[in-house]
């Protein structure tokens, strides 16, 4: 058994989850126990700074700096306080926080390479924890030509997999990925798929931040949501963007679907004169539509369930949504075949980092665009 540290903070920068996992076997065959799972919100400066960044604000490489140390010690403090009570870990998976993300999709395809910036530096986490800790997991799959995302996939398969369910695990993060996984059978890994769906609560927050002038920064369960009534023309009007035609591998960021995207929306609604409630009805059915077609557009044949993750899963208006465009296929939260919601991406980056230490692959080639599985991370040993 080894004990493990999975640290993430998503495109949502709502803070940094942190999971205290005990993992059991080798490669996919693996078993996960949370011991601890906890979100340590950021500061607001530090917030606001990197969502500054990620709107593509123009900072000197000194404030990269700073932004650096600011972001790394906040990772290295979650470790520490994640382990309170409990026996130390030995190793930690850190994601950093992505400032930036150049895909090989959309308007960035002409690129021979892609490129992700993941901000707060392994050696110093590794330092201040006195725990060899693994990052920048994105680069080597970006190396051997993937879009270095979605990486989740195979740790998804490892956990997630069923003998005779195929299953979509959609993630609703600020942008939204998806997994499918097959029943058992023959060659049921080469048939996992898994791209970027396109926005997840990305729009959503940015709106809801917008109609309250900053006073709240997401819609609670969706409520305000509900109490509204999408406009299908606008609906019909979106999915005409790009990247929802695009065919897997793909994935995107808050590049695209970020601050200009949601003044584009909010223009587009002007024609239609929508309450803050139906505006936002609107939006979260994007969401939701722009996940169920890409299954219907891109998988072999639609899953006999979906499970969902990620802080959007909480939103019981997108998932009301989602559950009535699927129709008979059911929707569920991946905490009902044991694996928390909440801190299920968390959990993957210990798994990558457990991954790492020993050896095996942690991309999905299908998955990302890769040329080749290959180990992801650099390991820092503590000084
Ligand atoms: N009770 C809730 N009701 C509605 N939405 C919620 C609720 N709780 C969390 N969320 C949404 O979930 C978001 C955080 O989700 P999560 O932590 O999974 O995102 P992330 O990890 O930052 O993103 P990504 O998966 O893109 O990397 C919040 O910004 C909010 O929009
Ligand atoms: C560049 C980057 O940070 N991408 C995130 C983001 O958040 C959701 C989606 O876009 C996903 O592709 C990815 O994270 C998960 C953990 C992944 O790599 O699987």
């Amino acid at each position: 058994m080894t004990r493990v540290i999975g640290l993430m903070s998503g495109t949502s920068v709502d803070g940094i989850d942190a999971a205290l996992v005990d993992i059991f076997g080798t490669d996919l065959n693996i078993k996960v126990e949370l011991v601890a799972g906890e979100t340590y919100p950021y500061p607001v400066n530090i917030r606001e700074r990197i969502l500054e960044v990620c709107a593509g604000k123009t900072i000197s490489m000194l404030e990269l700096a700073q932004l650096d140390d600011a972001v790394a010690s906040c990772f290295a403090e979650a470790a520490i306080k994640i382990q309170a009570g409990h026996q130390k870990a030995t190793l930690i998976g850190s994601h950093g926080q992505t400032i930036y993300h150049r895909s090989l999709t959309g308007k960035y395809g002409q690129a021979k390479l892609g490129y992700s910036l993941q901000i707060g530096r392994g050696i110093l986490i590794s330092h201040l924890t006195g725990i060899t800790t693994v990052n920048n997991f994105r680069a080597a799959d970006i190396a051997v030509g993937g879009q270095g995302a979605p990486l989740v996939p195979r740790v998804d398969a490892a956990l997630l997999s069923h003998h005779s369910e195929s299953r979509c695990i959609q993630n609703i993060g600020g942008i939204g990925n998806v997994t499918y996984i097959p029943a058992h059978g023959d060659n049921w890994l080469s048939l996992i798929r898994g791209w970027d769906t396109g926005p997840g609560n990305s729009l959503l927050d940015l709106a809801v931040e917008h109609l309250t002038d900053k006073a709240k920064t997401y819609d609670e369960d969706g409520n305000w949501a509900s109490s509204g009534t999408p406009n299908f023309t606008l609906v019909e009007q979106w999915l005409d963007e790009e990247y929802f035609h695009l065919l897997p591998p793909k994935s995107t960021g808050r590049e695209l679907f970020g601050v200009d995207y949601l003044h584009q929306c909010i223009k587009d609604a002007e024609n239609f004169q929508l309450s803050p409630a139906d505006f936002l009805a609107t939006l979260t059915e994007l969401t939701a539509v722009s996940i169920v077609e890409s299954y219907r557009n891109f998988l072999p044949q639609m899953p006999n369930r979906v499970l969902l993750c990620g802080g959007g899963s909480r939103n019981l208006y997108l998932k009301h949504r989602l559950q009535d465009l699927l129709g008979n296929i059911p929707v569920s939260i991946t905490n009902e075949v044991g694996l928390n919601a909440d801190f299920k991406e968390a959990i993957a980056f210990a798994v990558l980092a457990y991954w790492r230490q020993t050896g095996s692959p942690g991309n999905l080639p299908a998955a990302t665009g890769a040329s080749q599985e290959v180990l992801l991370g650099n390991i820092h040993i503590p000084l």
